[in-house]
C-alpha cells in the first residue's frame, strides 16, 4: 500500500508518471473534463493540473487529505495562490522545464508569419504555385523586442542571435548583468521599446503588462507581434483593429484570453495571423522534463521537504540534507518552546544567527512559527500558511538579528516581555542541542524521547522521579538538571529508552514539588 494518493488531471510525461507511481497510487487522466474536477478532489494528497483546469479556492477548500497542488508547467496563473497558501497547500510548478520548447515555438510562429508558411501550404494543397503572392521577410537583421527576459525570454534571445537579429528587452525586475550576459540591450520602459523594433514578443507571466491599443499603436507600421506567453497580454480586439488598419502586419498567437477562443474572435478574419492551440510547451522533451520536475517536487512536498520548485514558501539556497536538518531543528525548537510556555504572548521574538541568516532566514521564520503554532492551533498550520495563521491568532513575529551570520545555526525564541520563556537551540553537526530551556541555561543534545519536569528546586525531587520511572521498568539513558537559582524554578530532562505510560506521568505529577511533566517523542 503506497502512502499517498495523487490525481493527475491532464497528460503528464510518462517519466513523471512513473516516478509518481513509485511513491503513490495515481489516478491519471489524459484530459479530465474540467467540470468533473470539483467532485473528484476528495481523498487525494496531491492534485496535478496543466492549463486545462483551474484550481480555485472553492475547488481546493474542504479536502482534509489534500496537502499539495501542482501546475505541471511554468505559469501558475490558473491556481489561486492566496487561497492555496491560506489553506496550507504547497504549490509546485516546473519553472524552466518547457522554456526551450516555448522559445522554439515562438520562432515557429515568427517564421510562419514572416514567411507565409501556412498560407503557402494551403495554396499548394489547393493546387496553386504563385510564389510572388507569398513573398516573405527575413529575420536576419531585424530588430526583435522582448518583454520579459526570464527563462523563455532568454532562450528567445539566444535563438535570435543565431538569426543575427538585434535584441532589445524590457524587464524591470532584472539586473543589468543578466542583460549583458545574454547580449541584450536594455530599455527601461515599454515606450522606449516599442517604436524601435520590427517584431515584438512577450514572455511575462499573466500579471505582466497588458498591451492595448495605445501601446500597440507605438509599434512602427508593419510590425509583427507574437504572444506565446499568456492570453490577454496582447489585447485581441486592439490587435484586430491594428491588423485591419494595416498598422500591424501579422501576428503569431499560441495563447488566448479564453481557450479555446470563441468562434467570434475577430482575429480569425486575418490570414496573416497564425494561431496554435497553446502548443508552446508541448514537445516530448518538455513534457518529460516538466513531468519529472513536477513529480519530484510533489513527492518531496508530501514528504514534508521544501523542494526548489515550491511556489508559495520562501526557498533557501542550500543543500537538501542541510535543509532537512534545519527543518528538524525548527520543529524541535518550536514544539518544545510552545509546550514549556503554554501561555502565549502577543509578540514572538525570534533571533536567528549563524548559518541560518541570509537566504535561509525567511523560510526558517515560517518553519519555526509553524512549529510553535502547531502546538496551539487545532487547524492545519504549516510552513506554507504560518504567517497567515499567526495573524489570525493575533500573534506577531518579531525577528531580531544578532549580527553573527556564520557558525552553528542558532535559534532563540521568547515571548516578548517574558525572559523566563527564552529557549535557545543550536544545530551542532546535524543534532539539535538546547542551550537554554524556559529561561534556564542547560546543554542538552536533543534525544528521540524526552521527559521534562518543571519543579521547585528541593531535595529529593530528582530521586523520587527516578525511582518512579524505574518502578515502571523504564531505563533512563541520560539526565540533565538546571535551575534559575538554589530553591527556585528548576527543570529536569530525562532521556528515556521506552515510552512512559500515562499512569507514570500522573504519578510524577502527584509528587510534591512537581509543577508539570511533558513528554516529547519522535
Ligand atoms: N505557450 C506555452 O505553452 C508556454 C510555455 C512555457 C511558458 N509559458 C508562459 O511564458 C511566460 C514566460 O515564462 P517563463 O518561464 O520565462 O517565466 P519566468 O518567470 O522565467 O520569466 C518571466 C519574466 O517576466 C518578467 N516580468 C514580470 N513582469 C513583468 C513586467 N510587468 N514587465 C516586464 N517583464 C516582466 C520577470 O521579471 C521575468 O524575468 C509565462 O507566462 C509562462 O506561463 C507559456
Ligand atoms: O505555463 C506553461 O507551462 C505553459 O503554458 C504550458 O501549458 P500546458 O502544460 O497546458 O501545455
Amino acid at each position: 500500500m503506497k502512502p499517498y494518493k495523487i490525481l493527475v488531471t491532464e497528460a503528464l510525461g510518462p517519466e513523471g508518471l512513473a516516478f509518481l507511481r513509485q511513491h503513490a497510487e495515481v489516478d491519471a487522466y489524459d484530459l479530465l473534463p474540467p467540470e468533473d474536477l470539483p467532485g473528484l478532489m476528495d481523498g487525494y494528497d496531491a492534485v496535478i493540473i496543466r492549463s486545462a483546469h483551474r484550481l480555485t479556492r472553492d475547488i481546493m477548500a474542504g479536502h482534509p487529505r489534500l496537502k499539495v497542488v501542482a501546475r505541471a508547467g511554468a505559469g501558475v496563473d490558473n491556481v489561486d495562490l492566496d487561497a492555496a497558501t491560506e489553506l496550507g497547500l504547497a504549490v509546485i510548478n516546473a519553472p524552466g522545464a518547457n522554456a526551450i520548447a516555448a522559445a522554439e515555438h515562438t520562432f515557429g510562429l515568427m517564421l510562419a508569419v514572416m514567411r507565409n508558411i501556412l498560407l503557402g501550404d494551403q495554396h499548394v494543397r489547393e493546387g496553386g504555385w504563385n510564389r510572388q503572392a507569398y513573398l516573405g521577410q527575413e529575420l536576419y537583421g531585424k530588430r526583435l523586442g522582448i518583454i520579459g527576459l526570464g527563462r523563455v525570454g532568454r532562450n528567445v534571445a539566444r535563438i535570435a542571435h543565431g538569426f543575427r537579429m538585434t535584441v532589445t528587452a524590457y524587464d524591470p525586475y532584472l539586473t543589468d548583468d543578466i542583460f549583458r550576459a545574454h547580449n541584450v540591450t536594455r530599455v527601461t520602459s515599454l515606450e522606449a521599446l516599442l517604436p524601435d523594433i520590427d517584431i515584438l514578443t512577450i514572455h511575462t507571466p499573466k500579471s505582466g503588462p497588458k498591451l492595448g491599443l495605445d501601446l500597440l499603436s507605438r509599434l512602427p507600421r508593419g510590425a509583427v507581434v507574437i504572444n506565446a506567453a499568456r492570453g490577454g497580454l496582447i489585447d485581441e480586439d486592439a490587435l484586430a483593429t491594428l491588423m485591419e488598419s494595416g498598422h500591424i502586419q501579422g501576428a503569431g498567437l499560441d495563447v488566448f484570453s479564453s481557450e479555446p477562443p470563441p468562434k467570434t474572435l475577430k482575429l480569425f478574419q486575418f490570414p496573416h495571423v497564425v494561431m496554435t492551440p497553446h502548443l508552446g510547451g508541448s514537445t516530448h522533451e518538455a513534457l518529460a522534463e516538466v513531468g519529472v520536475m513536477t513529480a519530484r517536487g510533489v513527492i518531496d512536498a508530501l514528504n514534508g521537504l521544501t523542494p526548489p520548485n515550491i511556489v508559495n514558501v520562501p526557498i533557501p539556497d542550500i543543500e537538501h540534507d542541510q535543509l532537512h536538518a534545519l527543518d528538524y531543528a525548527a520543529q524541535v525548537a518550536g514544539r518544545v518552546f510552545a509546550t514549556l510556555n503554554p501561555v502565549p504572548g502577543h509578540h514572538l521574538v525570534l533571533t536567528l544567527s549563524g548559518d541560518i541568516a541570509g537566504s535561509v532566514a525567511p523560510w526558517m521564520r515560517q518553519a519555526v512559527l509553524a512549529a510553535v503554532l502547531q502546538e496551539r492551533v487545532d487547524d492545519r498550520v504549516n510552513t506554507v500558511n504560518a504567517l497567515i495563521k499567526a495573524e489570525e491568532q493575533g500573534i506577531r513575529l518579531l525577528v531580531e538579528e544578532d549580527g553573527a551570520d556564520s557558525g552553528e545555526p542558532t535559534l532563540k525564541l521568547r515571548w516578548e516581555g517574558q525572559p523566563d520563556t527564552e529557549t535557545v537551540l543550536t544545530l551542532r553537526q546535524g543534532t539539535p542541542v538546547f542551550k537554554v530551556l524556559a529561561g534556564i541555561p542547560m546543554e542538552i543534545p536533543w534525544p528521540e524521547r524526552a521527559l521534562i519536569t518543571r519543579h521547585q528546586d528541593a531535595p529529593g525531587v530528582v530521586g523520587k522521579v527516578g525511582t518512579l520511572v524505574g518502578q515502571y521498568d523504564i531505563n533512563i539513558g541520560d539526565l540533565h538538571l538546571g535551575r534559575t537559582r538554589q530553591g527556585d524554578r528548576a527543570l529536569m530532562v530525562l532521556t528515556l529508552d521506552t515510552s512512559p505510560p500515562p499512569a507514570l506521568l500522573n504519578a510524577i505529577r502527584a509528587l510534591p514539588g512537581i509543577q508539570d511533566v511533558y513528554v516529547f517523542e519522535e
